[in-house]
């Protein structure tokens, strides 16, 4: 680590203003495996970015940031011309936030990448001082601790009177032909009897909830928003891309063998069927005028650790003029998080739901000139700190069509909430 930081420092003092290009990275790698939420935990810069990928080898993390983004379409534009990579998203009601960061971690195959990254465009000395002090940030790591705090509930925004009556409403709407299904969701808080740490708390549920992506955006040292998702918004290698509809849920218990029958229900059951092929309707529909050809696999079964979901592949080259402006705009948020059809489903989840979701199923990810990764922001968390005390405010939604029954669709929240609930001591 010491040989990559000095070697960073060298090739910052050496830069000479450079008029050729708008940003000059510096660029180191070694074989080794860094635990990067440890070094984020460390950290004071913000905004701090962290991603560990649900399917592949590759965990990325952030700080600071150099240019900011507040479109999306100006974002891939500056990712094309510049070929440099931005980290960030979409918030549920499709507020992007892109920036290119300062220093950038990749952990890929066990290979440390770590990228410095100087405007040209700016005052050369503030640019040099930042850029020095983001290296000596390789120099510090902080221990991950387990979770043991203890917290209580202070509050939910639905009861379950409220909850079964926002279905009611959202029943109605379908009956009425106004929409074919929309996804509500609660946000219940917490409070910790100590501060919660937020990269310890996503080192545990990276431990317990595996199978998911793993990803925390924090904008300054009091607020973090964490979480693990299943669900993939789409990954992207030049014109090929894969999305999914990832919707239709039973449980899982230790019990391998009701697991199994639970699998075989949720494989036979028509209302979790149509809540799964709405979202491949959405999709289709959304992307067809952007693609030469798309293909939706197979029905299958992801399991989790509190819950299991039908999912579907689907497989789409792009038209060669598109990229991840459009891909964004048209996927999120998909009918997994918003329903169908689109506006007026989320025109009615803005009238009802007392709450704003905010980054929850929104789209964190990273976008560069050839790739793309992007996950959905569900099974997420703020953590806010406040004094010797953490609050933590928990999501989960629920996918509602024709046939879903209040109760139940209460439950499914429940277990979808306990998959971060869990890590912690409930009083
Ligand atoms: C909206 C959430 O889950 C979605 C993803 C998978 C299954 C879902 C369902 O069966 O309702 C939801 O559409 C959430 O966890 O907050
Ligand atoms: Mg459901």
């Amino acid at each position: 680590m010491e040989n990559l930081c000095s070697g960073l420092i060298k090739q910052i003092q050496a830069h000479k203003l450079s008029a050729l290009s708008a940003i000059t990275y510096f660029k180191s790698e070694m074989q080794l495996t860094v635990e990067l939420l440890a070094w984020l935990k460390a950290q004071e810069m913000y905004p701090q970015f962290y991603l560990n990928y649900r399917d592949e080898p590759i965990t990325i993390a952030s700080l600071g940031k150099v240019r900011l983004f507040s479109d999306e379409k100006m974002a891939q534009q500056f990712v094309q011309q510049q070929d440099l990579p931005l980290v960030g998203g979409l918030t549920f009601s499709k507020q992007a936030k892109f920036w290119l960061p300062r220093l950038l971690l990749e952990n890929i195959d066990n290979i440390l990448h770590v990228t410095i990254y100087f405007d040209n465009e700016q005052d050369f000395v503030t640019e040099q001082h930042a850029c020095l002090q983001a290296a000596k940030t390789l120099e510090k790591f902080t221990a991950l601790q387990s979770v043991k705090q203890v917290v209580h509930k202070i509050g939910q925004k639905a009861n379950t009177e409220v909850w079964t009556n926002w279905i009611e409403q959202g029943l109605a709407e379908i009956k009425q032909g106004h929409l074919s299904k929309v996804v509500l969701a609660n946000q219940t808080e917490f409070l910790s009897n100590q501060p919660i740490d937020a990269k310890d708390f996503l080192a545990e549920s990276e431990q317990q909830n595996t199978g998911c992506y793993h990803f925390l955006l924090a904008e300054q040292a009091e607020c973090a928003f964490v979480g693990s998702t299943p669900e993939r918004l789409y990954t992207r290698q030049g014109q090929h891309m894969q999305t999914e509809a990832l919707a239709g849920t039973a449980t899982i218990t230790d019990n391998p063998q009701y697991n199994q029958q639970q699998t075989d229900w949720l494989l036979n059951d028509r209302k979790n069927d149509h809540e799964n092929r709405l979202v491949v309707q959405g999709i289709c529909e959304n992307l067809q005028p952007y693609v030469n050809h798309i293909a939706v696999c197979d029905v299958e079964v992801k399991q989790l650790r509190q819950v299991q979901h039908l999912r579907r592949c689907i497989q789409a080259e792009l038209k060669n003029n598109v990229a991840d402006g459009v891909c964004l705009q048209t996927i999120h948020p998909s009918a997994a998080v918003s329903g169908l059809p689109q506006q007026s489903a989320v025109q009615f989840l803005q009238k009802t739901e007392n709450f704003d979701r905010s980054w929850y199923a929104g789209t964190l990810g990273i976008m560069r000139k050839l790739q793309a990764e992007f996950c959905v922001a569900i099974r997420s968390a703020f953590i806010e700190q406040q004094g010797e005390q953490s609050k933590i405010r928990i999501f989960a939604g629920a996918g509602i069509v024709a046939g879903s029954v209040p109760l139940l669709e209460w439950q499914e929240i429940e277990r979808k909430a306990s998959s971060l609930l869990s890590l912690l001591t409930i009083e």
